[in-house]
């Protein structure tokens, strides 16, 4: 049977896009996006009809009204209304837009041309109703983070076995596979890249594909960990797991399954609030936070084993 979709229009003001999103990703919406409308922000997410009912609509327009209240910001409208599966996507990849994140990514959505004279790295994406457009801001931490991982050593890495060498990368919740293709194009060897959700897994491969890469270098399953445990030859060099903080929490014991001495994480996706008992969690499983980035209210941890 078609799948039909709820097509959720919120516009809002800049101070509250951040929570709006938050809370779109919260509800389970995907394909979020947003563009500037004049002095407001226009933002656009897609919901399975069979996720919600319209008192769950109901109930996220108050909540986003409620936020606006607390960040004294102006009320923000939300209108909904059912599409077809055959709409959403064309409805949806006209508010995505090619978009710079850190010194050398360009993503593109592969039905635009790519631009030729940039230096930036280009990653071609149709990330379906996969997460992982660059939109948002634990992606974008993850691709800095991945950015500085291979680039000339940082100083506070000086003496490390860090950096280049981590050739082989666990890319655990890969959505759209950005992150993926962002460390292959940076010149990882290879990645395994698994996510629980089936959509995400066969995002992750159309986007392989978009871009080039030979099947051998990315490998992509439907699971988690243990799934990455049985696939590998040897440990990994790197791990990056861009996943909400209650469950990277649950996952960090089963990763010390696919480490070694010298494996680097990038674990992104953590509210600031959270970012303690992250980092507890993960010092008793043998990590060490080296830098902790943040951007608006979430942060991502640069970390090492100790
Ligand atoms: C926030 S998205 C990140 C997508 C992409 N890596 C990025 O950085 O934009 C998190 C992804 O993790 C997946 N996920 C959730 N729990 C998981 C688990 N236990 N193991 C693997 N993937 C999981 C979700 O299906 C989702 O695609």
């Amino acid at each position: 049977m078609a799948k039909t979709w709820w097509e959720l229009q919120i516009l809002c003001s800049p101070e509250i896009e951040d929570s709006v999103f938050w809370r779109l990703e919260e509800s389970g919406c995907r394909g979020t996006a947003s563009q500037k409308k004049g002095n407001l922000i226009s933002v656009q997410a897609y919901l399975p009809e069979s996720q919600a009912h319209l008192l769950d609509l109901a109930a996220l327009s108050l909540c986003f009204r409620q936020d606006a209240v607390c960040l004294e910001a102006p009320l923000p409208s939300l209108q909904w209304k059912l599409i077809d599966e055959e709409d959403w996507s064309s409805s949806w990849k006209q508010h995505w837009q090619p978009q710079e994140i850190g010194d050398r990514f360009l993503i593109n959505p592969s039905w635009i041309p790519a631009p030729e004279n940039t230096e930036r790295i280009i990653i071609k994406l149709d990330p379906g109703v996969a997460f992982g457009t660059g939109a948002h801001a634990t992606t974008q931490l993850c691709l800095e983070s991945l950015e500085m991982r291979f680039s000339d050593i940082p100083q506070s890495f000086v003496g490390s076995e860090e950096r280049k060498e981590a050739a082989v990368i666990a890319d655990i919740g890969c959505g759209s596979g950005i992150l993926s293709i962002g460390a292959l194009l940076l010149g990882a060897k290879k990645v395994y890249a698994v996510d629980v959700d089936s959509l995400a897994v066969n995002s992750t491969i159309e986007n392989r594909e978009i871009n080039g890469i030979a099947t051998e270098r990315l490998s992509v399953a439907q699971g988690s960990i243990e799934v990455i445990q049985q696939l590998l030859v040897e440990p990994v060099d790197g791990i990056v797991c861009n996943i909400l903080a209650d469950i990277i929490m649950e996952l960090v014991p089963s990763m010390s399954a696919i480490v070694k001495p010298t494996t680097w994480a990038i674990f992104s996706g953590i509210l600031l609030e959270q970012s303690n008992a992250v980092t507890e969690v993960l010092e008793k499983n043998g990590w060490l936070v080296a830098t902790l980035w943040k951007r608006k209210e979430w942060c991502c941890l640069n970390t090492r084993r100790s």
